[in-house]
């Protein structure tokens, strides 16, 4: 789409965002970077390289087992979703259930009772799904107060320990963590610049809080773009903080002349090597959005993106990191979004809570569904709501599409936390391309070519190549 942007900063620092968003650098320094992406996750089975067909692929470094493990991707950048947060209290880092089963379903069912959740579906008597006001449904007040202070306890949940809730550093009741670790991670990495607690100043939160308000109206994506952002200026600062005591420790003219918008594209490095095109590019179109009205719609996705970037640079423009505040950066983030991310699922522990109850022998899940039975009642059908976001994975975003894929994004019982876990699912020798499908591959060829399409290309893998039209 080519229409003069609004954003005064996509001329001022042209040059600069350029840089930023040049294609990668050579293989080889791009290979170099994934090494120790993967040395660092220790999946070391798979290798990160820049195949002359579709850019860069993840190749296998031994041979897999049908389903074997290929890797555990850890996110870069991700977020539950606003809307999921009512239902599900999780790590803000890690995204494993935290609390206990007790303050899970308390806490969902007093937010349920004000009216909050988002999931208000329950059973009636005959055991059909109806939509109905949980308030009717719902345990007394008292009793749910009691089960997120921890007064009340449910039967066997001392089976199903979670970890405690830790609060966030900087005081916002946004953020909680299953560990200390968990909360500095959060705060060094992307939090410490978005906090709203009662430890940033006023005009900072103010702003803060608008842009939020701004993106739970609109699109919560905005909310990870801003980790994007928040996490490129804090590895920034490190890195300028880190070079000030090596210029004092060894003065040398090497070191000294660093620049600092050199510093600023090392900061800026794990995001740049995702694949990116302009977000009001590459969306997809809507189904209620008609081919004569897509280049109003894509500006107004353009326009939407520049009030939201206002917004953020309203509270936490940072003049050394100006170029990451253009509206072409800021684009480009979450048209990276768009191309690469998986959903982040999280399985809930008060659906493996319910399921025990209900294989416990007779005369004990008697004994216990005459406390349970109430909650589960009022918790309705969809009991078990799983914690669902989305991430932005540095391994997993390099895996190319097939619809013949030999690997799956899928997760297993024991994976409580966000990570991506990429499974064999069939045997794979050592030096085959690991693929995985962007999309439904049980559908007919041409609603799979027309699903392509929006990530801007047509499918050339061999059951394409057989199923296509001669
Ligand atoms: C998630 S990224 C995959 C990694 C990407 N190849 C890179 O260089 O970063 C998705 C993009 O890779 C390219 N791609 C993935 N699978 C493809 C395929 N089967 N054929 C052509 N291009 C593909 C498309 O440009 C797509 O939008």
């Amino acid at each position: 789409m080519d229409r003069n942007s609004p954003c005064p900063l996509d001329k001022e620092y042209s040059d600069h965002i350029s840089a930023l968003l040049s294609p990668p650098p050579p293989p080889q320094s791009v290979q170099e970077y994934y090494d120790e992406v993967i040395e660092a996750t220790k999946c070391t089975g798979v290798r990160v390289s820049c195949s002359s067909r579709h850019g860069k692929g993840v190749y296998a470094n031994r041979d897999f087992t049908k389903d074997e493990l290929i890797l555990k991707d850890q996110i870069l950048v991700g977020a539950q979703h606003s809307s999921n947060k009512v239902d599900c209290l999780v790590c803000s880092y890690c995204y494993r259930f935290i609390g206990s089963i007790e303050l899970q379903i308390g806490r969902r069912l007093y937010l349920q009772s004000l009216g909050l959740s988002t999931s208000k579906h329950c059973h009636d008597d005959t055991g059909s799904s109806s939509s109905i006001n949980m308030n009717e449904n719902s345990p007394p007040e008292e009793v749910l107060k009691s089960l997120i202070n921890g007064n009340l306890s449910l039967p066997y949940t001392s089976q199903f320990a979670l970890p405690p809730v830790i609060a966030c550093p900087g005081g916002c009741e946004e953020e909680h963590y299953c560990s200390q670790f968990c909360a500095e991670s959060d705060w060094t990495s992307y939090h410490s610049l978005l906090c709203t607690g009662s430890n940033t100043g006023e005009s900072r939160r103010s702003a803060l809080l608008k842009f939020i308000d701004h993106a739970n109206g609109t699109n919560d994506i905005f909310l990870v773009a801003a980790k994007a952002i928040s996490f490129t200026i804090l590895r920034y600062k490190k890195l300028k903080s880190l070079q000030g005591v090596e210029n004092e420790q060894h003065p040398t003219p090497d070191n000294s002349n660093k620049s600092d918008f050199s510093l600023l594209l090392e900061a800026w490095k794990p995001v740049s090597m995702g694949f990116k095109k302009r977000w009001w590019d590459c969306i997809a179109l809507p189904d209620d959005v008609d081919t004569c009205d897509e280049a109003s719609f894509r500006m107004e996705i353009q326009d939407l993106a520049f009030i939201s970037l206002q917004l953020l640079k309203d509270a936490i423009f940072d003049i050394e990191c100006a170029p990451l505040f253009s509206l072409e950066v800021y684009g480009n983030i979450i048209g990276m979004f768009e191309l690469n991310n998986l959903d982040l699922v999280v399985a809930s522990p008060v659906e493996d809570y319910f399921i025990y109850i209900d294989d416990l022998s007779q005369r004990e899940k008697e004994e216990a569904e005459r406390v349970t039975q109430p909650f589960l009642e009022a918790l309705g059908d969809e009991y078990s709501v799983s914690c669902q976001g989305t991430a932005f994975f540095p391994i997993q975003s390099c895996m190319n599409h097939s619809c013949c894929p030999n690997a799956n994004a899928f997760k297993r019982d024991e994976d409580k936390d966000g990570h991506a876990t990429i499974i064999a699912r069939q045997p794979i020798s050592e030096g085959e391309e690991i693929t995985i499908s962007y999309i439904d591959e049980d559908l007919p060829y041409e609603e799979r070519q027309a699903l392509l399409a929006d990530y801007g290309f047509s499918c050339m893998c061999p059951r394409c190549l057989k199923e296509q039209p001669k």
